[in-house]
């Protein structure tokens, strides 16, 4: 039986070319079928490989000392344990994906796995399913292969994406919102433990129309996405209902995975007939990101940083990276233990060693883990914590986030792998309400927005107690004397 795993790519260059600081790849591919881990399987197929090799000579001869390098110029691939790492000291070359300079990391190397369109319980989707549930705990990341829709989709996006961040200053920073958190950030606005990112932003909420029962309920973070204009919604939205399938299939072989009941997972989502009938549905949002090159940022943010080191705060994250390169993660240990929802996770181990960088792959999504994921197994599976730095080009990305029902009050899952709770735990685990922790969240990255600061002057806040805002689906009797 065959598994649908394949690495991506293109030859790097042979070994006669390696230059004396090879850089050495923690290879994640263990598990690859014979042959596919290859020293090569890391590059995307639109990467020139020898003309880099020649730029990267032609460099070296007019800057002898000390030699420039391209992190990504790597050619061993090793155990899956990481033998050596990078420092990026000198510029990388202007063309390839390159680690940002002035990091430490080493470079993974992962496996790409095929989704099937319609995931049943067959034995090689079962297989296919315990390598995924392998590799989250093992990397803390999965490479999954885009579909030829998502391939256009992501390039409509990322295009739409160029057009909007080049707009003038004004006309995006009118795209907000007082009600949700939807529309654009400007670079040094985002917080991460207290200190300003320099990504610039496009958050994609649910998209509530002001007659909703919810928006006129004054329900925290419930509002419409201010989109500069139809084009840009319409791409967006197509996009990321596209993300939300793949989301619903990863849910579903995450739950197999794991050996958990068909809907255990699903059923916090609202993804079950019940929670569908009922409105519900998760709180599903995506962010589209641009990143300015190091050199040419505002003076807000921290030097050299995209955005701080953070866990995520749902169940899944799908991400597309175009070919620059800047996103960072660490691997599951255990000796760390985040639990986000319980005491931030934002700024942890940022300057320490153990950082991962993740290479763009062309033709790839990336999936790391959310706060809600590893609540709900009991840490079996944990939140991937991640950070971008600045490149010496601009970077664009786009980020969706697979969640719970804002409503939702979830509990640990049971069955399968699942970790039994010990004592303690059943006795005090009241669950945690995910509209609460993303509210938190948001309110922690955004201290200054005229949304943080209209819920929290109109008393919003306390709504996330009432038992509509806890139940799954429920829809507000709207009282008109409120609105
Ligand atoms: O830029 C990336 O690749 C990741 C962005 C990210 O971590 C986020 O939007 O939360
Ligand atoms: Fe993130």
């Amino acid at each position: 039986m065959k598994i649908s795993v394949r690495t991506t790519g293109l030859p790097l260059c042979r070994a006669a070319t390696l230059p004396a600081r090879a850089v050495r790849l923690m290879s994640t591919a263990s598990h690859v079928p014979s042959g596919s881990s290859s020293p090569m399987a890391m590059m995307p197929p639109r990467f020139n490989a020898q003309a880099a090799q020649t730029t990267r000579l032609r460099v070296q001869q007019q800057h002898p000392s000390p030699p420039r390098l391209a992190a990504s110029s790597t050619q061993h691939v090793t155990s899956s344990q990481p033998t050596s790492t990078t420092t990026t000291k000198a510029e990388p070359l202007p063309t390839g994906p390159t680690m940002p300079p002035g990091y430490t990391a080493t470079t993974a190397s992962l496996p790409t796995f095929t989704i099937p369109p319609v995931v049943t319980p067959s034995p090689s989707n079962l297989l296919l399913a315990q390598s995924i549930i392998a590799a989250f705990r093992r990397d803390g990341i999965i490479q999954i292969a885009q579909s030829p829709l998502q391939q256009k989709l992501c390039a409509e996006a990322m295009a739409a994406s160029k057009r909007f961040f080049a707009l003038p200053p004004e006309k995006k920073a009118a795209c907000v919102d007082d009600r949700s958190y939807g529309g654009y950030i400007a670079s040094g606005e985002e917080v991460t433990d207290g200190i300003a990112d320099y990504s610039e932003i496009f958050t994609i909420t649910r998209d509530h129309d002001v007659d909703d029962p919810r928006v006129r309920a004054r329900w925290p973070c419930h509002g419409p996405v201010p989109w500069p204009d139809v084009g840009m919604r319409e791409v967006m939205m197509r996009y990321k209902a596209e993300l939300g399938e793949e989301g619903k299939r990863l849910v579903r072989l995450v739950e197999m995975g794991l050996g958990v009941e068909e809907g255990e997972l699903g059923r916090w989502i609202g993804d079950g007939a019940e929670g569908q009938r009922q409105g519900g549905g998760g709180w599903h949002h995506a962010r589209v990101l641009r990143f300015p090159p190091r050199n040419g940022t505002n003076g807000k943010g921290k030097e050299g940083r995209g955005i701080g080191s953070h866990t995520d705060y749902g169940l899944l994250v799908i991400s597309a990276q175009d070919e620059v390169g800047g996103l960072f993660i660490r691997r599951p240990s255990r000796e760390e233990k985040f639990a986000n929802w319980e005491r931030s996770a934002a700024g942890l181990r940022e300057e320490e060693g153990g950082w991962v960088f993740v290479p763009p792959v062309g033709g790839t999504h990336t999936v790391i883990l959310g706060d809600m994921m590893q609540y709900l197994t009991r840490n079996y599976l944990t939140a991937t914590p991640h950070k971008v730095g600045l490149n010496t080009r601009e970077r664009f990305a786009f980020a969706y986030f697979h969640e719970p029902s804002f409503q939702a009050v979830l509990k640990p899952l049971s069955g399968g792998v699942i970790p039994k709770p010990t004592e303690e735990e059943s006795k005090n685990d009241e669950g945690v309400h995910y509209g609460t922790h993303f509210t938190n969240m948001f309110i922690r990255n955004y201290p200054d927005r005229i949304t943080t600061k209209r819920l929290l002057a109109e008393g919003r806040y306390g709504l996330l107690e009432r038992e509509e805002l806890r139940t799954i689906g429920a829809v507000p009797a709207v009282d008109e004397s409120s609105v």
